[in-house]
């Protein structure tokens, strides 16, 4: 029996074993396993060839391997620095889109005005009477239960998975095929849509990449993007009233936008004050709309400490993304947040990020720029080069849009061969 905490490498790579490639990519490979205790290895690699025995232990072990550590792998140990606990609850503003839905427009600069305040101050708000089924959320985070209790195996058939449409779905454990040290004590599905989620472009992705069987978690999930870029489209509106600029200006820009949805299981950890869920980082898209489960988790950083974000079940958090700071020539600030653990209890987030057009150019309004009559906060450039830099380049954190824009203006022109 190989004991659990093993860690194998595939082709070089390390990989927690939660998360070996077994993919067909490798069939053939010698895995080497690692054997080591929290912080050290144990032994010299030991090599084995036989990829039934690894599918076999992975499986069983792999996707409880978060749950059955004693102690936290060095891997997904974060620096002290970081570990500061949150003591204070966000008080963030509530806002009722129902009179907005409405079209009452006292209602609406009321809220223009509440989320303005967040915006320039901590980037943060959350909105009651959405619009989005309560039984959508729900079928949303059954098929996420689902799916994140399969065999390893099974999940590790999302693996950048691409469909004629280049929307793709990947599945990652720590996303420890990217990084090497302070992983996140998480799973997550992730699907990027190219498009607008039309017809059965998100049902044909599940379906390609999961099979048949995955038909009705596409549809749901179909649904639940449906319903977030519509919500997303009416939050622009609200953004654009709250700068002064054309009200469709923002809704316009986004309407043949993509998105990422992730969903985030966060298993209980056996010492959660020593790593994250979700590190310190802005989102680097342009609005994302979070759903929390009641477990709670979501912290946000505001007046100049972190603060809880109390789980509302008929809420959604909105949080302002970087790409939307530059959209904004700098005014709003994108939402720094992170994500905590708890040993007693699995937490899940439904992640929605809102993105421009690809190729579209990441430019301010001009009366926007004409007003504040300040150079401009950033060069242009495109969604498309951003995403490839935090997916190639840079791990996302609390700096990616200034660390982008210093690469932009050093890199050669090679970096944009794609
Ligand atoms: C453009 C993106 C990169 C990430 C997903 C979206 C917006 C948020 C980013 C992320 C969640 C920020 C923390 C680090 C990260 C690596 C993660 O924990 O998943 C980031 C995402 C990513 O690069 O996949
Ligand atoms: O799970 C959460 O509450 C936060 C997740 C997050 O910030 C992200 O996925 O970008
Ligand atoms: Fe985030």
């Amino acid at each position: 029996m190989i004991p659990n905490n093993l860690i194998i490498a595939c082709n070089g790579s390390l990989l927690p074993i939660f998360n070996a490639t077994l993919s067909p990519s490798c069939p053939t490979s010698t895995y080497t396993v690692f054997l080591m205790d929290s912080t050290h290895l144990l032994s010299s690699p030991l090599e084995i060839q036989d990829q039934t025995l690894v599918d076999h232990h992975s499986s069983s072990i792999g996707s409880s391997f978060l749950q059955n550590q004693t102690n936290v792998p060095k891997e997904f140990l974060w620096p002290k620095v970081d570990l500061v606990n949150a003591h204070q609850e966000l008080l963030e503003p509530l806002v009722d889109l129902e009179r907005f839905f409405r079209g009452d427009e006292l209602a609406i600069q009321q809220a223009a005005k509440v989320i303005r305040a967040a915006c320039l101050t901590h980037g943060c708000f959350q909105v009651i009477n959405h619009g989005v089924d309560s039984h959508l959320i729900n079928a949303a985070y059954y098929h996420l239960n689902r799916f994140f209790h399969l065999p390893l195996s099974h999940k590790l058939r999302a693996r950048r998975a691409t469909t004629a449409g280049l929307n793709t779905l990947s599945y990652s454990g720590a996303h420890s095929d990217r990084f090497s040290s302070n992983l996140p004590w998480k799973e997550t599905l992730t699907f990027r849509l190219h498009e607008n989620p039309k017809e059965s472009s998100v049902v044909d992705l599940f379906k390609s990449s999961l099979g048949d069987d995955f038909e009705e978690m596409g549809i749901t999930y179909q649904k639940y993007c449906e319903g977030m870029k519509s919500l997303a489209l009416a939050v622009m509106e609200i953004l654009a009233i709250s700068l002064g600029v054309d009200r469709l200006h923002y809704k316009n820009y986004f309407q043949d936008g993509g998105s990422i949805m992730r969903c985030n299981y966060y298993p209980p950890c056996p010492e959660p004050g020593l790593t994250f869920g979700t590190g310190p980082h802005c989102d680097a898209t342009s609005l994302t709309i979070l759903h929390q489960d009641e477990v709670g988790g979501l912290e946000i950083f505001a007046n100049n400490k972190w603060q809880i974000v109390r789980p509302r079940q008929d809420a959604l958090v909105i949080n302002i993304g970087e790409t939307f700071t530059a959209l904004t020539n700098g005014r709003y600030k994108s939402c720094l947040h992170r994500a905590v653990v708890n040993s007693e209890r699995a937490r899940k987030s439904l992640v929605y990020f809102v993105c421009p057009r690809e190729d579209k150019v990441v430019r301010p309004p001009e009366d926007l720029v004409q007003v504040d009559q300040l150079p401009r906060a950033y060069p242009d450039f495109t969604w498309s080069d951003f995403l490839h830099f935090t997916q190639n380049y840079y791990r996302a954190d609390a700096h990616t849009l200034h660390s982008f824009i210093k690469w932009l203006s050093s890199s050669s022109p090679i970096h944009h061969n794609r």
